[in-house]
């Protein structure tokens, strides 16, 4: 039985309408009539508290995507206007992957100070601990610290260097199928990020997003997705965008209550949907831009077989599963090479936020993600992402690709 003190429940639950005993129903004793009340209490009270009980999480998740959305956007407009600097090495990038990890975690502990705090994350502090690293480690200090100024919200004392290991290590954990985990990966896309500044017109697809989702008991709860480089109007069938776009997404998405968007300057919030398309030829699909991540002749030929038209949109990151939930296409495939395991954090946040939209996302055997068994995914052959419509056409294309090239993984 829960006991809940959130006693925005109990009117509801008093609110409950008394079962209707009509006399062609067995009447029932007045003890089974309390016990079956009790039974339907804990279940409107368990799935008030479930769907209320991560509000706080989704209000820390969103504030700390969005602030690392800002830290990041910080060191790409430099990568943009430092030439020599973006060309000799690729260190602005890695000040961004662990500046963001540092802020996220230390934002989610400020914001839920009273929760036991587990971490499963991308990076960890090995490289900043050399003397190779302390200048980076001195530029993501600083980096953190404007950051926090700038946001004006947390009063803290400068944070050190030693804060800043203490908290991009506090992503060690193995996540699992107990109790809690957050789940982020600091910058997806790292490449979208880095090589975005060889192209004025973003025609890489250069795209990179702060993946962070929360784990309880194995399942994922909830998930945010900053895509600093996205645009709020869709990006379906290759449209081409020119550099006044608005730019700047945040999803979000609670178990059992939806996907959201907003723009990363806090418009307000609308609700997205994946496609519901179900003619395979009007879909468009979305795929790494990296071939190295994702089979792109396996992907063709099952476009083939589905009969899709539209060329793939190959961009870097979760923003697929953003642009997904939003129907900018209808389609995810993603095939990487035999051998290769897909870690939790490439698609935790993502899976959720295409779910809640009404989509669903299976490997290719047409299994869900499996989130519960630490840092890595059991799958069978790569992931999938589209709506319940078209997912058995989908998973059928896939085998029959895969039968007759078994080499393209
Ligand atoms: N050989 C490979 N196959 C599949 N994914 C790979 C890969 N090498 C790296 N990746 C993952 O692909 C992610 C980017 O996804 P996408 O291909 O959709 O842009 C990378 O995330 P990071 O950029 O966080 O390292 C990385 O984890
Ligand atoms: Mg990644
Ligand atoms: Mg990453
Ligand atoms: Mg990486």
């Amino acid at each position: 039985m829960v006991i809940l003190n959130c006693s925005r429940v109990v009117p509801k639950i008093t609110s409950l309408s008394r079962p209707k005993f009509t006399n062609t129903q067995p009447l029932v004793s007045p003890v089974s009539r309390r016990a079956s009340r009790a039974v339907i209490v804990a279940a409107v009270a368990v799935s008030a508290f479930s769907s209320m009980s991560y509000d706080r999480e989704l209000a820390a998740a969103k504030k700390a995507a969005s602030l690392a959305a800002r830290l990041c956007q910080k060191v790409q407009k430099a990568l943009l206007q430092s030439d020599v600097q973006a060309k000799s090495d690729k260190s602005p990038v890695t000040v961004a992957d662990y500046g963001s990890q540092a802020l996220v975690s230390f934002v989610l502990e400020r914001e839920l100070p009273s929760d036991s705090f587990s971490l499963v994350a991308e990076e960890d502090s090995g490289d900043l601990r050399k003397e190779s690293g302390q200048e980076t480690l001195q530029r993501i200090t600083k980096l953190v610290n404007d950051t926090i100024v700038n946001d004006g919200s947390f009063s803290v004392p400068t944070l050190t260097m030693e804060d800043m290991l203490r908290a991009i290590d506090s992503g060690k954990s193995d996540g699992g199928s107990h109790g809690r985990h957050w789940v982020l990966d600091p910058i997806d896309g790292t490449k979208g990020l880095y090589f975005a500044r060889w192209h004025n017109r973003f025609v890489r697809g250069d795209q990179y997003a702060i993946a962070l989702a929360l784990l309880d008991e194995g399942k994922v709860v909830l998930g945010v997705l900053a895509c600093p480089n996205l645009p709020l109007a869709s990006i379906g069938g290759n449209r081409l965008h020119s550099s006044h776009d608005e730019v700047g997404c945040l999803f979000f998405a609670k178990v059992g209550a939806g996907t959201y968007m907003q723009s990363l300057d806090g418009s307000s919030p609308i609700k997205v949907n994946v496609s519901t398309t179900d003619n395979s030829e009007e879909a468009s699909f979305f795929e790494s831009f990296e071939a190295a991540h994702s089979s792109h002749d396996l992907s063709s030929s099952i476009a083939k077989k589905l009969g899709v038209k539209a060329p793939p949109v190959r961009i870097d990151s979760q923003a697929k599963y953003g642009a997904l939930s939003r129907g900018d296409g209808a389609i995810y495939l993603r095939f990487p090479r035999k051998g290769y395991r897909e870690k939790i954090w490439d698609h935790a946040a993502g899976c959720i936020v295409v779910t809640e939209a009404g989509g669903v996302v299976a490997d290719a055997a047409g299994n869900p993600l499996d989130f519960s068994k630490g840092k890595y995914l059991d799958l069978d052959t790569g992931i999938l992402a589209t709506n319940e419509k078209l997912m058995p056409l989908l998973l059928k294309a896939v085998r029959e690709s895969l039968e007759e090239i078994p080499s393209a993984l």
